[in-house]
């Protein structure tokens, strides 16, 4: 008995240990490597030749720092929602294992020291428009969107597909119609990607009072929408071909992967078993990044009729 108190103590004990992982996970590094590759992708397509070293480097470190910082915020101000959901509630600050203090200090040193970053490394319009994103992200949305409209995500979404213009002005120096082509692109994707989550997690959203689409407005509405959007991403990914961005391969690699999310659309609307929209949410992310990698090959493996 005596030894299986000490154990549940030590245990408990080891739980509090604050470490290096607490921080990490409050970046969301998962969704800042996402984010970076649509980056990334924006840098080479701004460009026929190779993107300078320093611009690459400092650009990428520079909004990555950004996006963590603004994903380090986000737990903060959502920590009470995140304490009450499943998906979330263990998440450092939520769970109590990092202060509020603590976690606005790296979200402080992050986000100044990226924005110095782009500023003297890369340029001021990118770094302003990295900033912009990162009040978009971690104010607008987090602090007064998420909790005043079902539409919420798709306005803050702005945020978020905002990358590959960051990747393009790094480059550049300026703003082109193509990098807003790529951002609609992630704009249209956003919706379908997280209401299919939503619609998984209903009940959780709920539960926190959070006014998310399937609460609203109900499940099946919520399905409709996703299909609509997934209808609507798959015209709006026939722009970069259509204005002469990307050519052949492009054309056959991004046609290939929005059936796919039309499949799941479908399945989600018509034919839904339980892990229907969550195998919809996984698909959504594996499309973003494999539609920007086929990008990439477009841009360097020149074919065309
Ligand atoms: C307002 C816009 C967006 C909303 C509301 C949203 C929402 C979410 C949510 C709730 C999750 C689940 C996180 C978890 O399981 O803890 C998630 C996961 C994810 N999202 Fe989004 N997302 C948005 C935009 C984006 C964008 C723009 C990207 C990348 C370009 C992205 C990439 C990802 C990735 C990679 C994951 C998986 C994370 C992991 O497995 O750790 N999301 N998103
Ligand atoms: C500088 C820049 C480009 C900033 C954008 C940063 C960023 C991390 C965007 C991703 C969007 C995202 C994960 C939203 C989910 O938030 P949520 O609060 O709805 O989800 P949660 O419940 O999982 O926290």
């Amino acid at each position: 008995m005596a030894k299986s108190v000490s154990l549940h103590a030590r245990t408990s004990r080891q739980q509090n240990v604050v470490t290096w992982r607490d921080y990490y996970e409050m970046t969301k590094p998962n969704v800042v490597m996402l984010l970076l590759l649509t980056a990334l992708v924006g840098m080479c397509l701004a460009t026929p030749s190779w993107v300078n070293a320093t611009v690459l480097i400092c650009g990428l470190l520079g909004i990555g720092m950004l996006s963590a910082s603004a994903a380090v915020i986000n737990h903060v101000v959502d920590h009470k929602i995140d304490s009450v959901m499943a998906r979330t509630f263990n998440r450092p600050v939520a769970k109590g294992k990092v202060s509020v203090n603590n976690a606005l200090w790296f979200a402080g040193v992050l986000g100044v020291v990226g924005f110095v970053v782009l500023a003297l490394f890369v340029n001021m319009l990118t770094a302003w428009l990295t900033l912009a994103s990162l009040v978009g992200y971690a104010f607008i949305y987090t602090m007064y969107l998420k909790r005043a409209t079902p539409q919420n995500i798709v306005i803050g979404g702005l945020a978020g597909a905002a990358p590959p213009l960051l990747g393009w002005t790094a480059v550049t120096g300026e703003i082109h119609a193509h990098a807003l082509l790529l951002v609609l692109i992630i704009f249209t994707w956003t919706p379908p990607h997280f209401w299919a989550l939503a619609i998984h997690r209903e009940k959780d959203y709920a539960k926190a009072k959070v006014p998310m689409l399937p609460v609203t407005h109900g499940v099946s509405f919520t399905k409709t929408s996703v299909l609509l959007y997934t209808v609507l991403l798959g015209l709006v990914c026939l722009l970069p071909y259509l204005t002469g961005m990307s050519d052949l391969i492009y054309l056959i690699g991004s046609s290939v992967l929005n059936i796919g999310f039309l499949y799941y659309a479908l399945k989600l609307k018509f034919d839904a078993e339980p892990q229907t929209a969550m195998k919809t949410f996984r698909f959504s992310i594996i499309h973003l990044m494999v539609l920007f990698v086929v990008l990439l090959l477009d841009h360097y493996i020149p074919l065309s009729l």
